[in-house]
């Protein structure tokens, strides 16, 4: 775990990857787990052999760990300090392998040099949201998380069906949701929407808080561990959530705000910082219509008291339209499930079934492409052949 102590003003760069764990590393996520990926990955890195020239600005392979990704280029904060990092076109095609925040990656270079990202690897688990083009597998919001903060604002009313939506992403990711109501100081009491946000997030934890009263800020702080990452629609607080919990590291978050195109004050970059009492804190902006990945079974887990029902019906492939012995009708007619959740585990069901046809449909595409290609290849060689044998 990473500790609470302050790291020494000039923390020493990790000496090829023995000895003891770097202060810095640890206050951004370091552990035994990076400590043996690390161990294993340099192996197979080029530069870790000594071959790269003293001249070539490169130096040694060093681990870090992705803060913000812009554009090409990303930021990776080291035992030496932060490197803007290029990062290799190979990588950033496509959009599923390209870093992203909260990856830990393997980069050379330092003090004035060009730091050049060398490889990322291999991810523990990652936040997606669907593809929107491209890619098989969905743009990565966040990788290695141990928590999502799913904030839901009572300053409005609740829309449980986009929670459930985020409960199924956030499920899919292999973190742990964690349910946040924030700004709880505009409601008197938030036991009302605490039970029924709850009703909807089983196995997730459900927290109200409040960065204007303070209220639920300490129960939640200490809860955090690992690293989290905020999800949530624009203006839940996510901000001001994430000020409150980063304590006198929210001066860095308050500097990457800026106004977007409709004159919104956003968060346009993504930000990882160490939290005071431990862990790491990821901001991604605003997630406004977040598309279903394919979530695996994150719609099943985000609904296991429906499939718990389910397992009761009489039969194996029971649809809940009506047949005899059907445990979740008559959980609906007992008042146990609320009707509107059955409709929207059964949407999102069908949303991710689009979603897998979707990816079912790319690879098609792409196996394709390639059988072109290897046949144009297979007939170009066969002329030239013909060709030497004409000449010859
Ligand atoms: N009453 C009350 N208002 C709050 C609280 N937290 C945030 N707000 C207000 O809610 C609005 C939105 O807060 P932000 O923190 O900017 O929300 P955000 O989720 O970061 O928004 P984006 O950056 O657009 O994604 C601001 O006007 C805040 O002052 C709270 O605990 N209580
Ligand atoms: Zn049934």
């Amino acid at each position: 775990m990473p500790s609470n102590h302050p790291p020494p003003p000039s923390a020493a760069p990790v000496p090829s990857g023995t000895g003891e764990p770097d202060p810095l590393l640890l206050r951004h996520g370091w552990d035994d787990h990076w400590q043996s990926t690390w161990q294993t990955s340099r192996q197979s890195l080029p530069e870790a052999t000594g071959t790269a020239s003293p001249d070539s600005g490169t130096g040694p392979p060093q681990p870090g760990r992705v803060v913000r990704t812009d554009r090409g280029r990303c930021d990776v904060l080291t035992a030496a300090g932060l490197l803007h990092a290029e990062v290799p076109p190979a990588l950033a095609v496509d959009p599923a392998t390209a870093p992203a925040t909260g990856d830990w990656t393997a980069v050379s270079g330092a003090g004035g040099a060009t730091a050049r990202l060398l490889a990322v690897l291999p991810r523990r688990n990652a936040l997606r949201r669907s593809a929107v083009t491209g890619s098989s597998l969905g743009q990565v919001l966040a990788a290695n998380v141990d928590e999502v903060l799913i904030t839901v604002p009572l300053d409005v009313p609740l829309r449980l069906a986009r929670v459930e939506r985020l409960l199924a992403i956030a499920w899919a990711s292999g973190a742990r949701p964690v349910v946040v109501l924030t700004k709880a100081d505009v409601v008197d009491d938030p036991g009302l929407e605490l039970a029924e946000v709850g009703a909807a997030a089983p196995g997730a934890r459900v927290r109200a808080v409040s960065t204007a009263s303070g209220a639920g800020l300490a129960v939640l702080a200490a809860e955090l561990t690992g690293t989290a990452v905020l999800v949530g629609p624009s203006g839940a607080g996510k901000s001001s959530l994430a000020n409150a919990l980063l304590g006198r590291e929210a001066l860095a978050v308050g500097a990457v705000r800026a106004v977007d195109g409709r004159g919104r004050h956003t968060s346009v970059r993504r930000e990882l910082l160490p939290l005071p009492g431990g862990g790491a804190l990821i901001d991604t902006p605003g997630l406004r219509a977040v598309g279903l990945p394919e979530t695996a079974d994150g719609v099943r887990r985000a609904f296991a008291d429906v499939e718990e029902l389910a397992a009761a019906c009489r039969f194996g492939d029971c649809g809940h339209v009506g047949e005899p012995g059907c445990a979740v009708l008559a959980a609906i007619v007992d008042g146990v499930l609320p009707t509107r959740r059955l409709d929207g585990y059964r949407k999102l069901l069908r949303e991710e079934a689009r979603a897998a046809a979707r990816t079912d449909q790319r690879l098609r595409a792409e196996q394709r492409r390639h059988r072109r290609s290897t046949t144009r290849e297979h007939r170009r060689s066969r002329r030239e052949r013909e060709q030497e044998r004409g000449d010859g």
